[in-house]
This record gives C-alpha cells, sequence and structure tokens, in this order.
C-alpha cells in the first residue's frame, strides 16, 4: 500500500495517467482497425494575442513520447510564444493516443509557473529572486515549480528533494518557527544558534520579524551577529503591514545610519510583480513563493489537424501542419508549414524526436538565458 497518494513515473510511462476515453479510445478503433497518421498540435491560442507565455516542460514531454513511432517538433523551453503550436507529434494515433493527459499536464502546469516566474523576474531584473513557494503545492511537483523557476530566470530555489532532483542546491533563510523555539523576547539565542550550528556556506539571514518591530529586530541581529551576518529578512505579516516599501526604507537607513552598509535587505510575504517593482530600490532581494508555484496553468489542448495528410480539425481549431515564427521585431506569426513564412523569421518548432529517439539536448541554463533573451525581444513584463 503506497503511503501517499500519488501517481507515480510507472503509471506516466505506461499511459494510464490518463483519462479513461483515450482508453476506451483505444479499445474503439483497434477494434474498427483504424488508426490513421495524423499530425496532432499543442496549441493554448490559434492566433496570436499579444499576450506571451514561456514554454517550459518540453525536456519531459520529450521523455514522455521516446520510443514511440512518431515525430515530434516544440519550440524550445524558455522560449516565449502567443498563439500556434508549441508542440507537433507525427504518426499513427493510437501510437500516442493516451499520453495526451500526460503531454499536456507537463507542459501546461510547467509553462504557467514559469511564466509567472518570468513576470517576477522582469519586475526586479538586477534583484535577487529566490522560489520559495514549494509549501503551497503538492510535494510530488516541487522539482516542477523550482526547475519552472529557474528556467525564468530566477536566482535559487528554497525545496531540497527538488534540488536533488535539479542536482542543484537549494538555499532559504530560516523560519518563524525556529524563533518562535526560542521564546518572545529571546531571538538573539535564535540568531545565535543558527550562526553556530550551520555550516560555513550557509548565508545568515535573519529572520526580523516574529514579534517586534522590523527596525527593533534588525538592529538587534546586527549587535547578536556582527560581522557574522549577511543580511536580515523582512516578512512582515499583512495584519501588520502597513506602507512596507517605508517599513523596509527605514530598516535599511537604520542600519546605515549605524555604519552597518554591508548587511543585505531581503523581503518576502504574499509578493507579487507589482511589489517586487515597488521595493525593487530599496532591498537586496525578495523570496516570492505563491505568486510563482500557484500560477495557473497554460490552457493548452491536443488537436488533430490532419489526417492521412488530409486537413481535419475540429470546429474553434486550424486545420494543417503549422509552423510559427519569431520576428526580430518581437512579433510571433502562425502560418502553414507548407507555405512560406516571414522573410525575416525565425522558425521555432523544432526537431525533438525523429524515429522514437529525442534528438534535442535540455540543458537549464540556456534556456533561461533564452527566456530573458526573448523577453527583452518581445517586451515581456517591461518595466
Ligand atoms: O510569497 P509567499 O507565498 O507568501 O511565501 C514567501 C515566504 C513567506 C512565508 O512566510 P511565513 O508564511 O510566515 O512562513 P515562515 O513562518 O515559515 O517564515 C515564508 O517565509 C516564505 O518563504
Amino acid at each position: 500500500m503506497e503511503p501517499f497518494d500519488i501517481v507515480g513515473p510507472e503509471a506516466i510511462r505506461d499511459g494510464t495517467a490518463t483519462d479513461a476515453y483515450f482508453l476506451r479510445t483505444e479499445t474503439t478503433l483497434r477494434h474498427a482497425d483504424r488508426n490513421p497518421t495524423v499530425v496532432a498540435e499543442v496549441t493554448a491560442d490559434q492566433f496570436p494575442d499579444g499576450e506571451f507565455e514561456l514554454l517550459a516542460g518540453v525536456k519531459d514531454a520529450a521523455a514522455l513520447l521516446e520510443g514511440l513511432d512518431v515525430d515530434v517538433d516544440a519550440i524550445r523551453e524558455g522560449r516565449l510564444f502567443d498563439g500556434g503550436p508549441v508542440l507537433r507529434i507525427e504518426g499513427p494515433y493510437l501510437e500516442f493516443a493516451r499520453f495526451e493527459t500526460s503531454l499536456l499536464g507537463f507542459l501546461s502546469h510547467a509553462s504557467g509557473i514559469a511564466t509567472a516566474a518570468l513576470e517576477a523576474r522582469r519586475a526586479a531584473p538586477e534583484s535577487t529572486v529566490l522560489s520559495f513557494g514549494a509549501r503551497h503545492v503538492h510535494p510530488s511537483i516541487a522539482a516542477v515549480v523550482e526547475r519552472s523557476a529557474l528556467l525564468a530566470g530566477l536566482d535559487g530555489f528554497s525545496h531540497v528533494a527538488a534540488g536533488d532532483v535539479l542536482g542543484r542546491d537549494a538555499g532559504g533563510t530560516m523560519p518563524h518557527a525556529l524563533l518562535i523555539c526560542f521564546g518572545r523576547g529571546n531571538q538573539e539565542a535564535g540568531w545565535r544558534a543558527f550562526d553556530e550550528a550551520v555550516g560555513p556556506d550557509v548565508p545568515r539571514v535573519a529572520l526580523c520579524d516574529t514579534y517586534g518591530d522590523e527596525v527593533d529586530e534588525v538592529l538587534r541581529a546586527a549587535a547578536a551577529l556582527g560581522e557574522d551576518l549577511d543580511s536580515v529578512r523582512v516578512d512582515t505579516t499583512g495584519s501588520r503591514r502597513g506602507d512596507f516599501r517605508h517599513i523596509l526604507r527605514e530598516v535599511r537607513w537604520e542600519l546605515d545610519a549605524r555604519g552597518v552598509d554591508d548587511v543585505g535587505l531581503f523581503a518576502s510575504g504574499g509578493l507579487d510583480p507589482t511589489q517586487l517593482r515597488e521595493l525593487r530600490d530599496v532591498v537586496d532581494g525578495f523570496g516570492v513563493g505563491g505568486y510563482v508555484s500557484n500560477a495557473d496553468p497554460v490552457d493548452f489542448a491536443l488537436d488533430i489537424v490532419e489526417v492521412d495528410g488530409e486537413p481535419a480539425a475540429k470546429r474553434g481549431k486550424l486545420s494543417g501542419t503549422k509552423q510559427v515564427y519569431r520576428t526580430p521585431d518581437g512579433g510571433h506569426h502562425v502560418g502553414l508549414a507548407d507555405r512560406a513564412g516571414p522573410a525575416d523569421g525565425e522558425q521555432l518548432l523544432e526537431p525533438v524526436i525523429r524515429g522514437g529517439e529525442v534528438v534535442r539536448e535540455f540543458d537549464l541554463d540556456a534556456a533561461a538565458e533564452r527566456a530573458l533573451a526573448d523577453a527583452e525581444t518581445v517586451g515581456f513584463g517591461a518595466a
């Protein structure tokens, strides 16, 4: 008996992580001896609408479809898209029918989170922005949250097991629970114990808002840890927040007025891109949680657009194999693949699987670089 209600990799791999009607579709088509060669496209919006989103999840999508008798093309992770397909499958329909559910799940959730993370990134491009939202999601997808955050250019993340999956070290500061365990009025003992106990490679970031005024706790932390103190984090609870920007400016002022200008200042607690813009000139960095981790998935669908080479899209969708293009002016164009695209257009749909073999490397850092460059090109989340 599995201790947790989690759909595991085996079910994803064997295709039972799917909607029941796809298994019934298999049964029906086999009964009728029908298995046409189709072109199916993953698309959110049929036409560009000016709203860009960041593509993530292609690595897992490729792993899902690897070994099937299909050809797959997709936009590279880290590229922005605005309408038209992000991934295309060509092959006998029954080869991949049951994998639609997981395919869309991989792409939809990761891309939604990555898009929100890119909004945070673009809101404070010079600041350290850390992904702290794993607590808001089911633990089985923590690595999806953190990978999507890194793909959007965030600087770090907090979830340890996600780091093991990604081969990167998780980071963070300290929770209120630690200080509460030392008792009201005894925050110094908590900050000092942290400094004494954790490894030398862990930044000494004192959380300074548990019981007292933020300025008061910050000055007490500076006095308690002296040169050992790297930064302070202020996470003022909403019921006491008032003018958060003023609080943070006051903290910075009072530290600097005492010559403690080498201690960094971090803010967290329900922050969104608007607040990051408002605060980025007064703090050194942010912990962002729910805005990223709780992002809505991108509403992708998989649609058959050709059957045995003939147009076949259902109502509301567009027939025919398509290509999508980025133009130097930041445009995103969708056209039939067998027609000429924009003369200065870069084709975005490129081979991922040929003859069942994955033919693309997936490099997270390269994807993050693409995301930041493409965001600049299209003006995503500008200013
Ligand atoms: O953007 P958010 O979703 O709000 O999460 C970001 C912060 C806020 C939260 O504070 P608390 O909930 O007070 O947690 P703790 O007491 O553990 O610091 C926790 O410190 C997270 O790192």
